[in-house]
């Protein structure tokens, strides 16, 4: 697991905004944050791919670069993952997109999660990054996980994260056989008997979109 923010940085502050009560009767604030958050990860898990040698063709001369030669696919969870993608969008340009419908049917101590839509391309080789920024009690990102490994093997898996909580953590790491490597902003300190993080920042689906029926 790589906990991101452990020392100070710009993200801080985007985390203190996403955190703060006032600051999220700003939506598109809080998407915005949501997608900036995603774009220095997605940087983050750059540095941990392949690259190869390519040869360019400048105005003045022919040079080298390492460019990255994962083939890369990003899932995102909907609906609270849809903001945190986008920055994972903004780096990984080329990337195919899958998106799973997955919810919490109520929201209790013992939540059950709905699987209702999933479109994702052959994982085949492909380098996956499955995309929810809340890890509460981790049901969502298993079972989406398990619905997505359906579409082939990938040959490395990253899971993304903002707000992680320990129960979470202690799920994905008896529920996920495959390889994979955990990334998220914050570990906080529990979940409440909603399966809410504490102190997290409330729900992220709501806060971005506005609340459902
Ligand atoms: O770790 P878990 O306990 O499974 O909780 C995490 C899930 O909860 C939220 O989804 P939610 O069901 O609220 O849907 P939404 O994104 O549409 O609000 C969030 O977006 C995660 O997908
Ligand atoms: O704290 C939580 C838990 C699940 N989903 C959220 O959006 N927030
Ligand atoms: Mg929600």
């Amino acid at each position: 697991m790589r906990v991101l923010n452990t020392s100070n940085s710009i993200a801080n502050t985007y985390l203190a905004e996403l955190r703060n009560v006032e600051v999220q009767n700003d939506r598109l604030r809080f998407r915005t944050n949501l997608q900036r958050l995603g774009t220095l990860m997605a940087y983050e898990i750059s540095k941990t791919l392949h690259f190869e040698e390519q040869k360019i063709q400048t105005p003045l001369a022919i040079t080298t670069e390492q460019t990255i030669s994962d083939s890369i696919v990003l899932v995102s969870i909907l609906r609270a993952a849809v903001p945190f993608m986008n920055g994972f969008l903004d780096v990984f340009d080329h990337s195919e997109v899958g998106f799973i419908g997955a919810w919490r049917k109520e929201e209790t101590e013992n939540i059950e999660v709905a699987l209702e839509y999933s479109a994702a391309p052959n994982l085949n080789g492909k380098t996956l990054i499955l995309i929810d920024p809340m890890l509460a009690t981790g049901k969502s990102l298993v079972a989406s996980l398990n619905q997505i490994l359906k579409n082939g093997k990938p040959t490395s898996i990253h899971l993304a994260s903002v707000i992680a909580a320990p129960e979470g953590i202690e799920y994905l790491k008896r529920n996920i056989e495959v390889d994979h490597e955990l990334w998220t902003w914050a570990v906080d300190e529990k979940l409440n008997d909603k399966s809410y993080i504490v102190p997290g920042l409330g729900d992220a689906g709501d806060l971005s979109f506005g609340s459902k029926l």
